[in-house]
């Protein structure tokens, strides 16, 4: 099964993922907490001036109609005894329509609800009466009355702002009006829609029955507001300030103050968007300006696994079938911290011991365990080296004479000893570069380097002597038959040396044993 050890996933990549990772989640959960509370802030910031701007104008509005109902109650009292005298009542409202400038009209009406007085003078002219229960409000209320809205006998959507007129005996006579027309330019235009906002925000002022009776957009005066918390709350006479959804589905943020005398209620609100749209920016400006630390902490972070993932990647790559040296590659690898220097040192620990333990596995193969000598496969190896550097050499073919006799009359063991023995004398040959090799039972073979037959028959003569003067343990003497031959360069195989050596140790054995043949 082929390993395919280069399509896992990376250290370094997962270290980088896990870095970018955790910094994106870290920097984007801050982001959204600080959103999060700087949204909340601007929200309760925008709830409060909305709060405290709708009950500055509550207050305006109150003084308003404080004040007028002064002036009504003034001039009611001042015509307590004219009721007759229309030149006197005439000059009244006269005066207070012009003189205050609060009203856009001003009535004195009897107590059967005709126009007796009035400032413009149209109505008096025209002997309108008050008759609708909505414009006969004040007629009935007998008493300081701020109207709901109506639709007067001439035509004017308004409220109006009245005191009762009563004679020194305190029979009701009638009562004297200001009125405020809805649908024109008015003092509540004057008192309250003198702030043009272009972000959206704008205030509006309704009555107790949630009827509109100031809208920036004139078409909505008289409307009926649909109920939200921020209308419901006003109208029973309580300030505050909450978010709402206004009537085309905006969400706002409202702030309402009652006017309670007049049984109004202002509601200032500004858009939600329009709130939070410097939020926005800002949350831009602070992303933009924190970009280049970001990308510099995320180049650390690639940095970082870079360095750290290395070591353990040239490790991982060193030891992969594709590496041919891969010993070199450990040995350069700079393993900086614990665990990779602990890996780099059993890597070449294990590599070592392999490398030793296939060495000892390839000499097992080279040698034969008994005498220690090469063996043929050995002798093989040294043989084409011979071949391949052109290296003149003679051998020494040995065979021990007579050796199952030696086994059949002393044991196997014997024979062994006999062996080891010989063996032990080849180790005794002070030649350089000579190769010793056991090739079969009890024959063996001696390669000399640069040597020549001649040279060979001396080496031989000598392993003759030193073998019959060698003790062992048997009652005759060991004795050797040594065919010598010599190969002097690459006209002949090394192979065919071997044979003509063998031939010679064949007419050794001819010869009668215990001696040696050149060929
Ligand atoms: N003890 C012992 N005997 C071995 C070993 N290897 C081979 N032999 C024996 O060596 C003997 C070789 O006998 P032969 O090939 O007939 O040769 P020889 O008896 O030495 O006779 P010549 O070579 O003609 O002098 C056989 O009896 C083998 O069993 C070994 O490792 N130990």
């Amino acid at each position: 099964m082929q390993h395919h050890w280069y399509k896992k996933i990376k250290l370094r990549s997962l270290i980088l993922s896990l870095g970018v990772l955790s910094i994106l989640l870290t920097l984007a959960s801050s982001y959204l907490a600080a959103y999060k509370v700087q949204r909340q802030l601007l929200i309760e910031n925008t709830l409060e001036s909305n709060r405290v701007y709708s009950a500055k104008l509550a207050n305006v509005a109150a003084t308003f109609v404080k004040t007028s109902l002064g002036h009504l109650g003034y001039s009611a009292s001042m015509l307590t005894n004219n009721m007759d005298n229309r030149q006197r009542l005439t000059a009244e409202v006269e005066r207070l329509h012009k003189q205050s400038g609060q009203f856009n009209s001003v009535v004195v009406v009897d107590k059967e609800g005709r126009i007796i007085a009035s400032s413009p003078a149209v109505f008096a002219e025209n002997n309108l009466t008050v008759s609708t229960p909505s414009a006969s409000q004040s007629l009935n209320a007998k008493r300081p009355l701020v109207t709901d809205p109506f639709l007067s006998p001439a035509g004017n959507y308004l409220v109006s702002l009245s005191q009762p007129i009563f004679s020194e005996a305190g029979d009701y006579l009638g009562y004297i009006s200001g009125s405020i027309y809805l649908e024109k330019q008015n003092i509540l235009n004057f008192l309250l829609g003198s702030h043009d906002y272009k972000d959206g925000s704008y205030l509006y002022v309704v009555d107790r029955n949630r009827t509109i009776i100031y809208h920036p957009e004139a078409s909505r005066v008289g409307e009926l507001v649909s109920i939200n918390d921020a209308v419901n709350t006003v109208t029973q006479g309580t300030h505050g300030a909450t978010p709402i959804v206004n009537s085309k589905g905006i969400d706002m943020l409202a702030g309402f103050a009652p006017v309670e005398l007049a049984g109004w209620g202002i509601v200032a609100q500004r858009p939600l968007t329009a709130t939070l749209a410097p939020l926005n920016s800002h949350m831009k400006q602070v992303i933009l300006q924190n970009s280049p630390l970001i990308l510099l902490i995320l180049l650390g972070v690639w940095l970082a696994s870079t360095l750290i993932s290395r070591p353990l990647w040239h490790l991982a790559k060193s030891t992969s079938p594709q590496d041919p040296t891969p010993r070199q590659h450990i040995n350069v690898i700079r393993a900086w911290y614990f665990e990779a220097a602990q890996l780099k040192s059993a890597i070449i620990k294990s590599t070592e011991l392999l490398n030793q333990r296939i060495q000892e596995l390839y000499n097992d193969s080279q040698t034969d365990p008994m005498t220690g000598l090469l063996n043929r496969r050995g002798m093989q190896h040294v043989l084409e080296q011979y071949e391949l550097n052109e290296t003149p050499f003679a051998v020494m073919m040995c065979d021990l004479d007579h050796f199952k006799v030696i086994n059949d009359t002393y044991g196997h063991d014997i024979g062994d000893q006999v062996i080891i023995t010989f063996a032990a004398l080849l180790k005794q040959l002070d030649v350089a570069g000579i190769t010793l090799c056991r090739s079969g039972g009890e024959e063996f073979i001696v390669l000399i380097p640069h040597s020549t037959k001649a040279e060979a028959c001396t080496h031989a003569q000598s392993l003759h002597a030193h073998l019959a003067q060698t003790s062992l343990p048997l009652n005759a003497p060991v004795t050797v038959s040594i065919g010598v031959a010599e190969w002097t360069g690459p006209t002949d195989t090394v192979h065919s040396v071997l044979k003509v050596a063998d031939q010679a140790l064949y007419k050794a054995k001819e010869q009668g044993r215990n001696t040696t043949v050149s060929a």
